[in-house]
């Protein structure tokens, strides 16, 4: 069912000159998503965001927020709101007023400014810091300012670039989990670019995997995890081996392969290494074709008989395993 705030992309394309940076892009957010843009550097997420955000023209296509065409509304008229990679808080402006800045500009009251403001600041437990200035924050810390800052104007879509790209590992999952956090407590959507396929599963409702200026597959997360339509979206996604059968191409999980005496199994391969990963152990083999496949066995299951490089093994799965790639 469609609804009022749905966000639809249209044939959208991107040229910088003579290169085609986004091609064509059809797609539909449904409201209150949480969807991730996933892809290579370079392939056209960034740009996409862009053009959604109105920081970049639209070559072709169009963009359309609850039905209405966005795409040459200026970025404050679209009911969208961008949060960037680097967070470009005013250095010389608290925190409070950072977050207030966009309703200053329309000319709302101080004393109103500033209750919205401290809302804002609730929202992202970011209360204690409301009079200090950007200079006196940890990265994270300003990173939320700038996630209250973008909220304050109450868009129907945030976009987020790479916004946990600056943080450390530890700081990225927790922010991540804030992140869904405040989006289901708006309820509204988000669109985040990010190349990190576990940042992608973590977050997203809904994944866009773009490659080449173009989508290659898009869907709920579970479902494109479960049976990646190409190569390169099993590949990318991570977790899967691309096999070559007779038959065809199929991507089969890691966790989805069992070893096996070689005789009759699917594959028969050399191992040529296993790797400790604490709860399991990946094991990869050489097998028929110069093709390397990996299992992802539990650390019970495979202790249980230990291989060694060099050991002949067969490779089995579950028939309904195997999703046939389409490239
Ligand atoms: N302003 C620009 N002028 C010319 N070419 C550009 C411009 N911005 C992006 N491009 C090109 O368009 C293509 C897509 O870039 P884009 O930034 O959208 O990719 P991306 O997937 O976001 O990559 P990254 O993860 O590295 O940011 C790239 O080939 C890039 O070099």
């Amino acid at each position: 069912m469609r609804s009022d705030l749905d966000l639809e992309l249209v044939k959208l394309t991107k040229r910088y000159g003579d290169a085609l940076a986004v091609d064509g892009i059809d797609h539909l957010f449904p409201a209150g998503t949480y969807a991730c843009l996933l892809g290579p550097s370079g392939c056209g997420k960034s740009s996409t965001l862009r053009m959604i955000a109105g920081h970049e023209s639209v070559s072709d296509g169009s963009i359309l927020l609850g039905g209405r065409d966005i795409s040459h509304l200026p970025p404050a008229k679209r009911g969208t709101a961008m949060m960037f990679q680097s967070y470009a808080l005013f250095p010389h402006l608290s925190v409070t007023e950072n977050v207030g800045f966009s309703l200053k500009m329309k000319g709302t009251d101080k004393a109103t400014r500033r209750k919205r403001a401290l809302e804002m600041l609730e929202l992202v437990d970011m209360t204690k810091f409301a009079d200090r200035l950007p200079a006196q924050l940890s990265g994270g810390q300003q990173q939320r300012v700038a996630l209250a800052r973008a909220l304050i104007t109450e868009p129907q879509v945030l976009l987020l670039d790479e916004p946990l790209s600056a943080l450390d590992p530890f700081l990225r999952v927790r922010m991540r989990g804030e992140l869904k956090r405040i989006q289901r407590e708006l309820g509204i959507s988000f669109v985040h670019v990010t190349h990190g396929q576990d940042e992608a599963l973590a977050l997203a409702d809904q994944i866009v995997v773009m490659n080449n200026a173009v989508v290659e597959q898009a869907g709920p997360t579970r479902e494109v995890f479960d049976a990646p339509a190409t190569s390169f979206v099993a590949r990318f996604i991570g977790a899967h081996n691309v096999i070559a059968l007779p038959e065809g191409k199929v991507a089969v999980r890691s966790d989805a392969l069992r070893l096996t005496a070689p005789e009759g199994a699917k594959l028969q391969g050399q191992v040529i290494a296993v790797e400790y990963q604490g709860t399991h152990v990946a094991l990869t083999a050489s097998v028929s074709g110069d093709q390397e496949v990996t299992a992802l066995l539990t650390d019970k299951d495979f202790f249980g008989t230990p291989r060694n490089p060099g050991e002949a093994v067969g490779l089995d799965w579950d028939g309904q395993a195997a999703h046939p790639l389409r490239a």
